[in-house]
């Protein structure tokens, strides 16, 4: 079915946030603003020869804001309600997970799902978009979902939701998720005429779980076992989606999206039509100094990336033929001028029939 798209749409900005994992003594080189949503990050250089000496310099880095609550609805509607209401609306939206092993990435997006008051950002999407079809019933509102993972590389396709997820337990987390998932929502939904399919808004919301990038001296996984050779396959998604973002950041010609399937996948929320909003998850012990910094330098990247969303209707067959044919009555009107001119021929005129 051919879509139109609206050409007037304003260029979008990928929102940045961090949640912090509470914590029982924070690292002492990492400070947090609240206020002004940055976290400045104390920076050992020594100086030159002669005895050790060394200065400390600091780094900041400014996100669009700091979540610490527990409370899944608060950080929920502080971070996510806008884009699941920007789909409701024909938007394209994601929202992301991203940060080392144990951080919170599945906490936010999953959540405790036995849990009721701990369930995650993907349970609170589907009830804010359920609310809606409720509370609507005149707009018809028609919601597929698809819940996939990508393992190893590979693609698999859940039918019973996250508990056929791939984990494993390692010294940061008892259950540390070994693939990442990518839980998707597709809308219809009518808006103004309600007998015609002309009026038909479509879209689709992404909740993306990335499984952490880890080190593996610290998560101390069995050398040649198999969590080992799946922390690798991890890293490695992890950094091509790093170099895609590197090369959007700066403008190249050709982004490499195609290395890695996670990327593949990320392609349009990174540069694409769509409402992209990116949650960085910290653990701030002071033994993950290495991993919050590289965590920060990913946000920092991230922050700069446009989109281009538009609201995508959809375009029923007689619309869309019409359409058609009038592109080509137009195209075969300059063609018949352009003969005429070259012939040194009056030009016809071609009067609307009424
Ligand atoms: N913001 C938070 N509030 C309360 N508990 C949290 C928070 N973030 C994380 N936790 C707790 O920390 C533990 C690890 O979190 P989680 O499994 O979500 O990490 P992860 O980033 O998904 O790790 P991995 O990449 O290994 O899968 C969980 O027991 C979770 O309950």
């Amino acid at each position: 079915m051919p879509f139109e798209f609206a050409n007037e749409e304003p260029l979008s900005r990928v929102k940045v946030y961090v949640r912090l994992r509470p914590v029982q003594k924070p690292s002492p080189m990492i400070h947090v603003d609240d206020e002004t949503g940055t976290v400045i990050v104390d920076v050992l250089k020594s100086s030159g020869g002669g005895p050790p000496r060394s200065t400390i310099e600091q780094s900041a880095f400014t996100v669009d804001d700091i979540i610490r609550t527990t409370n899944q609805q608060r950080a929920f509607e502080h971070c996510a309600k806008e884009y699941t209401d920007e789909f409701l609306n024909g938007y394209n939206a994601t929202i992301m997970a991203f940060g080392q092993v144990g951080a919170g990435k599945t906490y936010t997006m999953a959540g405790d799902t036995k849990i009721h008051v701990h369930r995650g950002f993907i349970q609170r999407a589907i009830g804010q978009v359920m609310e809606e079809k409720r509370a609507h019933p005149e707009a018809g509102i028609v919601v597929y979902m698809s819940y996939l993972e990508i393992y190893e590389e590979a693609i698999k396709w859940f039918n019973e939701g996250e508990k056929q997820r791939s984990y494993g337990q390692h010294l940061l987390n008892q259950q540390s998720s070994r693939s990442h998932t990518f839980f998707t929502l597709y809308m219809e939904r009518r808006v103004g005429r309600f007998h015609t399919e002309h009026d038909t808004i479509v879209a689709k919301l992404t909740l993306v779980d990335l499984a952490g990038a880890e080190r593996l001296k610290k998560t101390n996984v069995e050398r040649g076992g198999r969590m080992r050779k799946e922390a690798c396959t991890i890293n490695k998604s992890i950094s091509y989606l790093e170099t895609a973002i590197y090369a959007l950041r700066v403008g190249q010609n050709y982004v490499p999206f195609r290395q890695g399937k996670a990327s593949t996948l990320l392609k349009e929320s990174l540069g694409g039509n769509c409402k992209t909003m990116i949650m960085i998850c910290l653990w701030l012990e002071d033994c993950f100094y290495d991993e919050t910094v590289n965590s920060l330098r990913f946000a920092q990247k991230v922050k700069f990336l446009k989109t281009y969303p538009f609201r995508n209707k959809k375009l029923d067959c007689a619309t869309a033929t019409k359409r058609r044919h009038l592109q080509q009555i137009a195209n075969l009107q300059q063609e018949v001028a352009l003969k005429d001119a070259l012939q040194g021929r009056p030009g016809l005129s071609f009067d609307d029939l009424t």
